[in-house]
């Protein structure tokens, strides 16, 4: 792995006339890992990413990919693989058709036909984009930014309106660009896949990084959560817990796996049933809601 991270941003700011949506965000990309850029609705991160696509200028700040600036296109652009929200392909051109047509337009080499298998849609070649459903739409804008193995890859809620098979095959092309080397940066609502895949994550909040890390990072700062109800009353609890209407129980922990333990040896001793118990190490949706709340 090279040291040079691929994206640089310092100090960005991006503004819409009076409104201030990016203040002073700095963060660095390196060189084949998986970024996840998530945020709050209105964060501020599609105005971020646009900015290192080279689509918009920063208010202020500098922002460099593969050390350059992202508006020097002709040296940046062919290096990296840009999967939008809509790519707005012409509804008159087959699927093969608008394959090819990204290549000539990215100016990187590859074979169309193996680029239309990738994505899955080898037996929608010759359908109009008109004809394609929601999901085969996605994957054809999914074609745009791995046509030509790019080395840095966007991925802006890449499987939002894919089934679980279509999801799990964008991954697992995800998967193969990543072996050859390829950076991906990931915006997505869908935490969990952030979760599994992202290696840090930068969370945006009103136009701040409000915090960035691992997963672990991110998710060490909150407790874990035990609950499970009783049926009926019980002696003193073994751990902290808050006892709610119904004999339902809620146990805040940083120590999940030595509370479970005394819980269920405490629930052997007593010969006590923990209804619908579930202990889960805190996700990244907690701490979501908790710069929310
Ligand atoms: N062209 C524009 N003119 C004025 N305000 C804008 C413009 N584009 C974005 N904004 C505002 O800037 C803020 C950040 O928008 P941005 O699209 O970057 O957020 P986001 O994190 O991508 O949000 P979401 O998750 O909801 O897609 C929002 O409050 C938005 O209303």
């Amino acid at each position: 792995m090279s040291t040079t991270p691929v994206i640089e941003v310092e100090n960005l700011n991006v503004t819409y006339r009076d409104f201030h949506a990016v203040r002073d965000l700095s963060f660095q990309v390196r060189s084949g890992e998986l970024y996840a850029l998530l945020g709050t609705n209105g964060a501020g991160k599609t105005s971020t990413l646009e900015t290192i696509e080279g689509h918009r200028t920063p208010t202020s700040g500098t922002v460099r990919v593969f050390g350059r600036s992202p508006r020097d296109r002709a040296a940046v652009r062919p290096r990296m693989g840009i999967m939008l929200q809509e790519s707005g392909f012409s509804p008159d051109l087959t699927v093969r058709e608008s394959v090819a047509l990204i290549g000539r337009l990215t100016r990187r080499d590859d074979d169309v036909d193996r680029v239309v298998d990738l994505v899955g849609l080898t037996h929608k070649a010759k359908t109009l984009v008109g004809q394609l459903s929601g999901g085969e739409k996605r994957r054809l804008d999914f074609a745009t930014a791995v046509y030509g193995t790019p080395e840095l890859i966007f991925l802006d809620e890449p499987t939002t309106g894919l089934d679980i098979q279509s999801r799990d095959d964008l991954w697992t092309a995800v998967d193969r660009l990543r072996e050859n080397g390829s950076t991906v940066v990931l915006t997505t609502h869908y935490l969990e896949e952030a979760q599994q895949r992202a290696d840090r994550i930068g969370l945006m909040h009103r136009g701040v990084l409000h915090r960035e890390g691992t997963v672990a990072e991110l998710t060490r700062t909150l407790p874990a959560v035990i609950t499970f109800t009783l049926a009926s009353p019980a002696p003193a609890l073994p751990v902290q817990a808050v006892i709610g209407a119904g004999g339902s129980v809620r146990v805040d922990t940083f120590q999940l796996q030595k509370d479970l333990h005394l819980l269920l040896s405490w629930a052997q001793d007593h010969a006590l049933e923990l209804g619908d118990l579930s202990a889960g190490a805190t996700r990244l949706d907690d701490v979501f809601r908790a710069i929310e709340a």
